[in-house]
């Protein structure tokens, strides 16, 4: 087989992969919180320079607030639902400095392109919460504390990982984001 022939299926296979979605009934929700992780890079790259702090405890609340009333819409617990979103803040909070870190250590790294936080990034943000949302919803006999939980919780983790074939940050960011997925 040709070199370019391999290079083409390796390019397909990348592609499949990157679009499917981590394994089990807490697939779709473990999607989510990856695709949450990575727009962490976003904000970062935000904020990285500017006057802008990573920890906004406005912003956070507003969040949360948006979180709660939209949980009762949903008859979902809303504490339980906030408690998830307290862990994907922090989650990104961790990629944030992760990458803050990097990039004051290789300003190389530091992106070209700096996003608008509001009119290009939270919005992001806003759209990942109505679908995390569901998803809390779609998954809530799944989600129950049990070892059940814990197994089909570590198994979509670990397959995200491989999928997404997400760095030692993002990955030690995703356990951060889905610590209280179960309960
Ligand atoms: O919107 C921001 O400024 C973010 O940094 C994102 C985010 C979040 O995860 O929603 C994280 C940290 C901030 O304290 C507020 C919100």
């Amino acid at each position: 087989m040709a070199l370019s022939e391999i290079m083409r299926l390796l390019a397909v296979a990348l592609t499949l992969a990157a679009s499917l979605t981590p394994v089990g009934p807490l697939g779709e929700l473990t999607g989510l919180a990856v695709q949450r992780v990575q727009v962490a890079d976003l904000v970062a790259a935000a904020k990285f320079g500017t006057a802008q702090p990573i920890d906004d405890p406005a912003r956070e609340q507003q969040v949360l607030d948006g979180v709660r009333a939209k949980a009762v819409e949903l008859r979902l617990d809303p504490e339980n639902a906030a408690r998830f979103f307290r862990a994907q803040i922090e989650a990104n909070k961790l990629v944030q400095r992760g990458l803050y870190a990097r990039w004051t250590e290789h300003p190389e790294e530091v992106p070209q392109h700096r996003p608008d936080l509001a009119t290009e990034v939270r919005p992001v943000l806003d759209r990942l919460t109505t679908g995390i949302l569901a998803e809390l919803k779609d998954t809530e006999q799944f989600r129950r504390p049990s070892l059940k939980c814990e197994v089909h919780a570590t198994i979509a983790e670990r397959s995200a990982v491989v999928l997404h074939r997400l760095d030692r940050l993002h990955e030690n960011a995703l356990a951060e984001a889905m610590r209280t997925v179960c309960g």
